[in-house]
């Protein structure tokens, strides 16, 4: 039986990690930011001493893109000192570390998918934060996993596709943005493809990319959704070219699957 810790609780992946059936083979344990605060090394602590984990599934982050371009403080608190603080603590414990990290750590410029091994070179402060978190992990552990992943979705929360089938059931046009291409993921496949690296028991450490593999810009996606929803697409969802956000994205963050780094 492999013990595994899960932070982030209240987050859409670990809200997928939590739905998947259990089995005998591995025991997940649930923790909130109440329960464990990743930038509170005694939280940390308090949890590690208590049970003998084989794994710890990093899901806690900050993801609010645009916030965190405004004010970037509390994203490297917790996407780069947090995870710090989390590499010492399971590197100490003998705890394999399973790390997600996002596309946003590239600039986007280069043509064609990006492989594990391509430098980054972030664009925005939160994937500039989650960088910081990746070169940490790299510093201090022998034994992690960084699964890079993009474009999460999922039933839980507030994410792109929940956001256009909310603003489409009302009937609202939606205007979307085709400057930008990229891989959306269903955050209940990767939450699979993490059950699998710890049943497996892989020692092949090191950084991944996984996404669902079908690259296409938001706006494309939001044609996909709004017609899996069996609404007229073509009347709700408008092209837009130069759809202004605070923060910038990559131009191009298709991850190449599965590859190793
Ligand atoms: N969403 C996406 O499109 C993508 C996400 N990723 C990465 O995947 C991972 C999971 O993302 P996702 O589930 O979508 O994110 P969510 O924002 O849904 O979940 C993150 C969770 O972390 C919690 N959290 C925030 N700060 C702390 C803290 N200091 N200590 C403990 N928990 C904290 C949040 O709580 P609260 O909300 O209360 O602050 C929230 O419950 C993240 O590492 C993210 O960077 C990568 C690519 C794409
Ligand atoms: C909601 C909306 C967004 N957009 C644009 C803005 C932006 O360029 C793009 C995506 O918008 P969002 O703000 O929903 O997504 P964003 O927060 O950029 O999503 C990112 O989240 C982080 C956590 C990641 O790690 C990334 O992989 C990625 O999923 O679509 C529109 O054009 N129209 C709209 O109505």
């Amino acid at each position: 039986m492999k013990q595994v810790l899960v932070t982030g609780a209240g987050g859409q992946l670990a809200r997928c990690l939590q739905k998947m059936p259990q089995d005998s083979e591995v025991r997940f344990t649930f923790v909130n930011k109440a329960t464990m605060d990743i930038t509170d090394p005694i939280s940390i602590r308090r949890i590690l001493d208590n049970t003998e984990f084989d794994y710890c599934i990093n899901c806690a982050a900050y993801t609010d893109v645009e916030t965190a371009e405004k004010s970037p403080k509390k994203a490297f608190e917790v996407n780069a000192e947090g995870v710090r603080n989390l590499a010492g603590s399971c590197e100490s414990r003998a705890i394999t570390l399973i790390h997600i990290s996002t596309d946003y750590v590239f600039d986007g410029e280069k043509e064609g998918p990006y492989l594990a091994t391509d430098i980054p070179n972030p664009i925005n402060e939160y994937g500039k934060s989650k960088l910081l978190g990746e070169e940490y992990i790299k510093r201090l552990m022998t034994r992690y996993f960084i699964i890079r992943t993009s474009w999460l979705y999922s039933e839980f929360g507030s994410n792109f596709y929940t956001k256009i089938r909310d603003k489409a059931e009302k009937g609202e046009t939606l205007y979307i943005t085709d400057e930008q291409i990229g891989c959306p993921t269903d955050a209940n496949n990767l939450a699979q493809y993490l059950r699998k690296i710890i049943s497996g028991g892989s020692e092949d450490y090191g950084i991944y990319h996984f996404t669902d593999g079908v690259p296409m810009s938001w706006y494309q996606w939001a044609i996909n959704i709004v017609n899996d929803m069996a609404l007229d697409a073509s009347s709700l969802v408008v092209r837009h070219s130069n759809y202004r956000t605070f923060a910038a994205r990559p131009r191009n963050s298709v991850l190449k699957t599965q590859d190793q780094g």
